[in-house]
């Protein structure tokens, strides 16, 4: 039998507990290499994220995978941003003052790193974009043929069809920088978008924390210290009895896409108003008479069902199997 090769992936990331929960999986996933780290605001500020990055990687042991820093303002430079730390701690992990990383980021930009990775390995290289989109915005905007070079993007954003969780309109990622978002969505790239009408049906719930604190998994271990807040903030915020595991989804729609199902279209993002962050998917079963904002864009695949029990045994294995 022919040995397929990993899918080499670069995780945009803004840790985040449920980012640091993605990333673990990803490392203990044979279908997929993870080639880089690239940094973004989001859950926490970007300088944070970075420092975090590596502070996970040198958790995992593995200090040999770069992480690149992103961008500190959105792709408009606009320095107002919202932060989530009330649903990660101050500090992003649960609130458990890591000591800081020994390691540094590479020189690189995270998108000139998106860049020369893409151009590297045309078409093979997958991002898996769990923070709002400004450094992917960038990367087309440094290069043309990003667009082109870029295997897959399967990104973390949007609310289709259902309340936001910034509020009714809005996801955080896409509300984060909703310009970058429209942007990405119309590039012409593959992309995978995977919004929180997905996300939220795949639950962590405390009868499954217990049974990774039971196991002896390092990784396992490592997310049941600082997954307190999250448990905390999804019991105030939602009443619900466990965790929305949105960044591990994303990851794993990416490693093995026949967890979901989706359907095609093309996505504008609203900049502004009210709605700003709102993501309108177009499903081309109308034929408009005029010409929209829609009209000759790309289409993008969006996802709309996701086999949730296979989703968390999965993570629930990867996590005790370290
Ligand atoms: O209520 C919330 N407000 C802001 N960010 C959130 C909230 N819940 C989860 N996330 C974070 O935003 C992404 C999903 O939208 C996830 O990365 C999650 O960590």
């Amino acid at each position: 039998m022919a040995v397929t090769e990993p899918k080499k992936i670069i995780i945009d990331t803004d840790p985040g507990i449920d980012d640091a929960m993605a990333i673990f999986v990803a490392l203990q996933s044979p279908e997929v290499e993870v080639i880089g780290l690239t940094t973004i605001y989001g859950n926490v500020y970007t300088t944070l994220a970075t420092r975090n990055a590596l502070h996970l990687l040198e958790v995992a042991g593995r200090t040999d995978i770069p992480v690149a820093e992103g961008s500190h303002v959105t792709i408009t430079k606009g320095t107002k941003l919202r932060i989530a730390d009330f649903v990660h701690g101050a500090d992003g992990l649960g609130n458990q003052n890591f000591p800081p990383p020994k390691g540094k980021p590479i020189e690189q930009s995270a998108a000139a790193f998106l860049v020369e990775q893409a151009n590297l390995y045309p078409g093979k290289v997958t991002v898996v974009a769990l923070g709002p989109l400004t450094n992917i915005a960038l990367a087309t905007q440094l290069e043309p043929a990003f667009a082109k070079n870029i295997g897959q993007i399967v990104l973390l954003g949007g609310a289709f069809a259902v309340n936001g969780n910034v509020n009714p309109a809005a996801e955080a990622n896409i509300f984060g920088d909703p310009d970058a978002a429209d942007i990405v969505f119309t590039s012409g790239a593959d992309i995978l978008g995977v919004g929180i009408n997905v996300t939220h049906q795949v639950v962590l719930t405390d009868a499954d924390r217990e049974k990774l604190a039971r196991s002896n998994g390092k990784f396992a271990q490592y997310l049941c210290k600082i997954l307190d807040v999250y448990f905390s903030y999804h019991r105030d915020a939602y009443s619900t009895k466990g965790v929305y595991l949105h960044d591990p989804t994303t990851l794993l729609a990416a490693v093995n896409p026949s967890l979901i199902t989706y359907t095609e279209g093309v996505v504008r993002v609203q900049t502004n108003g009210i709605t700003r962050g709102l993501t309108i998917l177009y499903n081309k079963q109308k034929r408009f008479g005029e010409v929209t904002e829609w009209s000759d864009k790309p289409t993008v695949k969006v996802a709309v069902t996701v086999d949730a029990p296979a989703v968390v045994n999965l993570i629930m294995e990867r996590l005790m199997d370290s």
